[in-house]
């Protein structure tokens, strides 16, 4: 069923709310903003994510859609606010957890003809608007859970989002939804900040060797605890039970390892199991998301830790008519070198890289 949206209304204008309007603009949908921060709707306007929302044009303006951005906990609240305003002809919020809000939109009394709950399986460890990107949803999954009563045209609604965003709709309970993501998702979260605990007493010899894998592991671990505090108590059984099968899983590692450190060579067959299954796992994970390849790619170049090495780095990308989209800067504390970052548009990526190397800047 063709649904168009011309009309989007964004309620909660951070890292979410702001990217899934920047995407929506660019396909050319009117995009209106809310929030209950003034200074997010400011910074998401000014961002190019669309106006700002003006009460007075509720009954005036046709919405199509409302995107709820907001945390879990807030979803089914703001729902009832907004339909009982009549403010837009469908709606849908994008929280990591799905069951628990649809109850509590069912409770409260919420229409569940006109919303879809849905979630996409796309984030950074940022939060705020300022961390909003057009692209971040593209190619990934993008959890759709209609309940019974959702209407056909509401479920078209929401499936014509996730395609103006370029992700993958998966349509799936919402039971089977926290279940799952509590897996793929919320357990590692908890995972990451656990390793990422044990840095806060590490000396400064162990932080001045950190390389590419402590950073890769504990990367999500950057999160917004107050957010992941609500996406983990909405999903508290499952994400306890998983934690339970990795605690199991690093108790007998660590025995195993004991038992090495005492002598016991039997005990490597263990820890090779754990190393096995750990491979196994990670290999079933579909080639990212399953999606069509990023939008970007990464250049890195080695840097030297002097001043204006990046300016001349940005000058030659001009020089060559490369636009760079995103920059990151890895340091090693310590050592006269960084590696820079650069995300490029694919066809770019080799222009700036043979300009580079004409010019004796070293590529990893
Ligand atoms: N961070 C991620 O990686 C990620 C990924 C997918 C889905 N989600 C889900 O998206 C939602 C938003 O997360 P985020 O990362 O964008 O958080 P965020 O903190 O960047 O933004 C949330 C925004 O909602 C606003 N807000 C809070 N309560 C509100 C209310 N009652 N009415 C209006 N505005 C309100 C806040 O002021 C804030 O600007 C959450 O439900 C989260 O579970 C997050
Ligand atoms: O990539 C990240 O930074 C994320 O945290 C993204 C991530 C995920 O676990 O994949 C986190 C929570 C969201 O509900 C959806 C996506």
């Amino acid at each position: 069923m063709a649904s168009e949206l011309r009309t989007v209304l964004v309620v909660g204008t951070g890292l979410i709310g702001t990217s899934l309007a920047l995407a929506l603009r660019q396909k050319g949908v009117r995009v209106l903003l809310a929030d209950r921060d003034q200074g997010a709707v400011r910074l998401a306007r000014e961002l190019g994510a669309g106006e700002e929302w003006q009460p007075d044009e509720r009954r005036a303006e046709a919405i199509d859609l409302a995107v709820i951005a907001v945390p879990p906990g807030q979803v089914a609240d703001e729902l009832l606010s907004l339909q009982k305003g009549g403010v837009a002809r469908f709606y849908t919020d994008v929280a990591s957890v799905k069951a628990e809000p649809i109850e509590c939109a069912a409770r409260l009394g919420c229409d569940l003809t006109s919303y879809v709950a849905s979630h996409p399986l796309a984030g950074r460890e940022k939060s705020g608007p300022g961390a909003g990107r057009a692209d971040l949803f593209l190619g990934r999954p993008w959890a759709i859970c209609p309940t019974a009563e959702a209407s056909g045209a509401a479920r078209a609604a929401v499936l014509r989002l996730i395609e103006l965003c370029g992700a993958n709709p998966v349509e799936v309970d919402a039971v089977d939804h926290d279940r799952a993501v509590a897996v793929v998702s919320h357990a590692p979260h908890v995972a990451a900040a656990a390793v990422a605990a044990r840095l806060s007493d590490a000396t400064e010899v162990a932080l001045g060797l950190a390389g590419q894998g402590v950073r890769d592991v504990t990367r999500i671990a950057g999160g917004d605890p107050g957010l992941w505090l609500g996406i983990l108590s909405g999903n508290a059984a499952p994400v306890a039970e998983v934690l339970e099968a990795v605690s199991h899983d690093l108790a007998e590692a660590a025995s195993a390892l004991r038992a090495l450190a005492d002598g016991d060579g039997t005990a490597h067959g263990e820890i090779t199991q754990l190393l096995k299954r750990g491979v196994a796992g990670h290999d079933r994970i579909p080639g990212k998301h399953g999606g069509p390849a990023p939008a970007y790619v990464v250049v890195q170049v080695v840097i030297g830790d002097r001043p204006g090495q990046l300016a001349r780095l940005f000058q030659i990308c001009d020089e060559v008519g490369v636009n760079v989209e995103d920059v990151r800067l890895e340091h090693a504390p310590g050592l006269p070198l960084g590696i820079a970052e650069l995300s490029v548009q694919p066809d770019s990526a080799p222009v700036l890289a043979q300009a580079l190397r004409e010019r004796d800047w070293q590529l990893p």
